[in-house]
Order: structure tokens, then sequence, then C-alpha cells
């Protein structure tokens, strides 16, 4: 198992109180998985994938526990997570490939953070070229501004540097939602080439996008408001998914695959609780077509079948 995590809790402090972004947040990843990660806005899809590398200064690790292939994570110790970043756990951040900086040529930029984590550019230099080759980028993209980049150049770029030192597990946070459909596509590709080659273990993905994770992912985790109501093989969520939200949010898809959409999508209806004083019991039933007074009290996240995971008191 590459990454475990139990009844993890973190917590945005604000003037108004804590928003409990992650509340109690527990669930595996397989060595070799890579697992699509989806929900509405603002469940706390960015926030699980910050808090493996970085907490910032307004996150405070309330609870609950990370593992690494078998070893703690200490995610509230910012020093003590100094040697896990990028050589364990690499994030792509939201926007990473505009956050490039515009007045560094790539290679030299590659350089310096090679040179910030111990490692000799001489002695990965060969690597980095046989990988930006098999993304499909020419070795001189070392010697370019990002600005003479296109964006699916960029980001392929970010994601060869991010995945360099063999990282355990990848976080991508919303790595393709700015570029074009086969762009996306192939951006995708590279990835699950990435973990083939074992370039990267284990990935967790992070979209909005369930068509594209579809393609590429072997196991989809929906959240839902800072909990997780329901974790399968992607097959399972796309076709015969047993969360009513999770229900919801594919119904409200377009069909998986098809290229024109017929009808019109149902959204849905309601928005998500805010997380400054969530309610208390099952956080989806004021939204939940089919909430009984059990929903009062949270439902434990319970295998339903094997390697199918979901929280809700129907389905238990
Ligand atoms: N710096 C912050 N201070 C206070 N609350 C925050 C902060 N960052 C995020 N939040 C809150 O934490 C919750 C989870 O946010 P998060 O960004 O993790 O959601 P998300 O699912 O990634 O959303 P999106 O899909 O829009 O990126 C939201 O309620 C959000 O308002």
């Amino acid at each position: 198992m590459t990454l475990r995590v139990n009844d993890l809790k973190v917590y945005y402090q604000t003037l108004r109180g804590d928003v409990r972004a992650l509340d109690g947040v527990t669930f595996d990843l397989a060595d070799g998985e890579i697992m699509g990660l989806a929900g509405e806005s603002g469940c706390g899809k960015t926030t699980l994938g910050k808090s493996m590398i970085r907490l910032d200064s307004r996150m405070r690790h309330v609870g609950g526990t990370i593992e690494l292939n078998g070893k703690d994570v200490p995610i509230a110790d910012d020093d003590a997570m100094v040697p896990l970043r990028y050589r364990e756990i690499s994030l792509i951040p939201q926007y990473a490939m505009s956050a490039l900086n515009p007045t560094r040529k790539i290679g030299r930029m590659v350089n310096e953070l090679l040179r910030a984590r111990g490692v000799r550019p001489a002695d990965i230099a060969d690597e980095l070229n046989r990988r930006l080759e098999l993304v499909g980028l020419d070795t001189d993209v070392l010697n370019r501004f990002p600005i003479e980049l296109s964006g699916g150049m960029k980001q392929r770029v970010v994601m060869v540097i991010s995945t360099l030192l063999d990282p355990s597990l990848l976080i991508a946070d919303e790595v393709t939602s700015a570029l074009d459909v086969s762009t996306q596509r192939a951006v995708a590709e590279s990835m699950v080439e990435f973990r083939d080659r074992g370039y990267v273990k284990s990935m967790i993905f992070v979209t909005h996008d369930i068509s594209l994770v579809y393609q590429m992912a072997d196991t989809i985790m929906v959240m839902y408001a800072g909990h997780i109501v329901e974790k399968a093989p992607a097959a399972t969520i796309i076709n015969e998914p047993k969360h009513p939200y999770t229900q919801m949010l594919i119904g409200a898809l377009p069909e998986v695959g098809s290229t024109m959409v017929q009808g019109r999508l149902e959204g849905i209806p309601g928005t998500p609780p805010g997380l400054l004083n969530p309610p208390t019991g099952c956080r989806f039933k004021d939204r939940c077509p089919m909430a009984f007074s059990k929903c009062s009290e949270q439902p434990p996240l319970v295998e339903i079948e094997p390697g199918h995971w979901a929280a809700c008191w129907k389905t238990g």
C-alpha cells in the first residue's frame, strides 16, 4: 500500500472560526494506483493535496495520520517534511504552469530546483532529456523561457520536473483544466505512461472532469463537504455509483465518451453546506432525495463490496 490516510482532519483558521475543510478523511491508495479525486468546488480536494506536502500558515492539522510506504508523514512538522518533498511526495499545484518564473529559462529553473534538493544537475541530465522526449518535447525547451512555450508544453515541463526524483506519490491538481481537449488527453496519457514506467508509484489526479479521469484512472474517489462519500474502481463509479451524491454527480454529466450532449444536463439542486459550522450527520442530507431520519447521524464509510467504499445509511 503506497498511501494510508486515516481520519485526517485539517482546518483553516479564520477570524470567524475553523473552516473544517477535511473533517475525518480515510482512504488507501494501492501501489501503482491512479486515483481521480472528484467533487464540487469547495469540497476539500485541493486541501487534501496540499496537506500531504505543505500546510500553509492558516492550515492546522487537527487529527488523523498519513502513512506513505509504511512510514508516518509528519505533516504538522514543516522541517521534517523537507526531505520528503519532491523525493517522496510531489505536488503539481493548480495553475503551476502559469507560476513558472518568467525571467528564468526552463533549464536554469530545473538546475536550481535540483541543487536545492542536493542533486547535481549533471547526474540527472540524461534522464531529464529522456523524459522530455518521452512527453514529446524537444530538449531545446531547456533553452527557452516559459513565455515561448504553449500551455500544453508548459504543463508537460512541469510534469517532468515534478517527477524527476521518482516520488512515490504524485498529486496533480487540475493540471489539465486550462488545456484544449486533445492536449488534455495527451497530458493524461503521459501521466499514465509515467506510472507504467515507475517514475511515480501512485497518483492522485484532482479534477472536475470526470470523463477525463474515467479514461485514465483506476479508481475514483468522490468528496462532499470535507468528507469522503464514495471510492471505487472508475467503471463502478461511472456505471454503478451507490451514494446518492455520486449518482447525481454522474447523472449531471454528458454521457462519458459521447461527443454530443443530448438533452439538458441536470444540475444538482441546492448548494453544499458551509464548512465553518457544518451540519451534523450526513452533510448531503439537505440535498438528498433519499434522506430519512437516520441521516441526522453521520454515516460511516464502509466497504460495501471489495474495493467499493460508500458512506450512506441506504447503501451500508
Ligand atoms: N485559505 C483559506 N482560508 C479559509 N478557508 C479556506 C481557505 N482555502 C480553502 N478554504 C475553504 O476550505 C474548503 C475546501 O476548499 P478547497 O480549495 O480544498 O476545495 P476544492 O474542492 O479544491 O475546490 P475547487 O474545486 O474550487 O478547487 C472550502 O470551503 C474553502 O472555502
